[in-house]
């Protein structure tokens, strides 16, 4: 089995009850809103992987990233392969976010956010993100990318 290892960063605005998040332009999740966040090179920690892909995606610095969640997502057309997936959330950040080719960020109300048009494990587990709880899941996805076939999520006191 090969776990290839993701980031994924949602940026909260606490005191407006919003979070930003990018609908991407092309690739992998192409038309969906998520969060922040890709593929963490080798020569990289996943933190600094996380800060990396928010500054190429929407222009903006991270310091303080919170840990707050593991996912792990399969496709049936791969059994093999597992995108290892740590999720992080900032409540502060430096720099103006832009779009760039890849992103378009965008504010949305913590009630507002467009579950019909991001992945469809999102609506799951999106809830840990507004209320600050860690959490872990395992989710596989039929070949089609958009049926979930199976999943277990569950809330933790700790992530290793
Ligand atoms: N099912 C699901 N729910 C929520 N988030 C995700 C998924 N599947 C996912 O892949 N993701 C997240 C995990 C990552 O943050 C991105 C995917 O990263 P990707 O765009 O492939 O990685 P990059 O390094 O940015 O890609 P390129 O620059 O090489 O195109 O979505």
């Amino acid at each position: 089995m090969i776990r290839r290892l993701y980031s994924l960063v949602f940026i909260r605005d606490i005191l407006n009850r919003k979070v930003l998040l990018g609908f991407k332009k092309r690739g992998f999740g192409k038309f969906k809103w998520n969060g922040l966040g890709g593929k963490v090179h080798s020569d990289e920690s996943i933190i600094d992987g996380a800060r990396r892909e928010a500054k190429e995606e929407a222009c903006v610095e991270l310091e303080n990233l919170k840990y707050v969640g593991y996912l792990e997502f399969q496709f049936e057309y791969d059994m093999n392969d597992i995108m290892a997936t740590h999720v992080f959330c900032a409540d502060e950040y430096s720099g103006e976010i832009a779009e760039t080719e890849e992103i378009r960020p965008q504010w949305f109300d913590y009630d507002k956010v467009p579950f019909d048009k991001m992945w469809k494990d999102d609506k799951f587990w999106f809830h840990y993100i507004l209320s600050n709880k860690l959490f872990k899941g395992f989710f596989l996805f039929q070949s089609d990318q958009e049926t979930i076939t199976h999943y277990e999520l569950n809330e933790v006191d700790k992530l290793e």
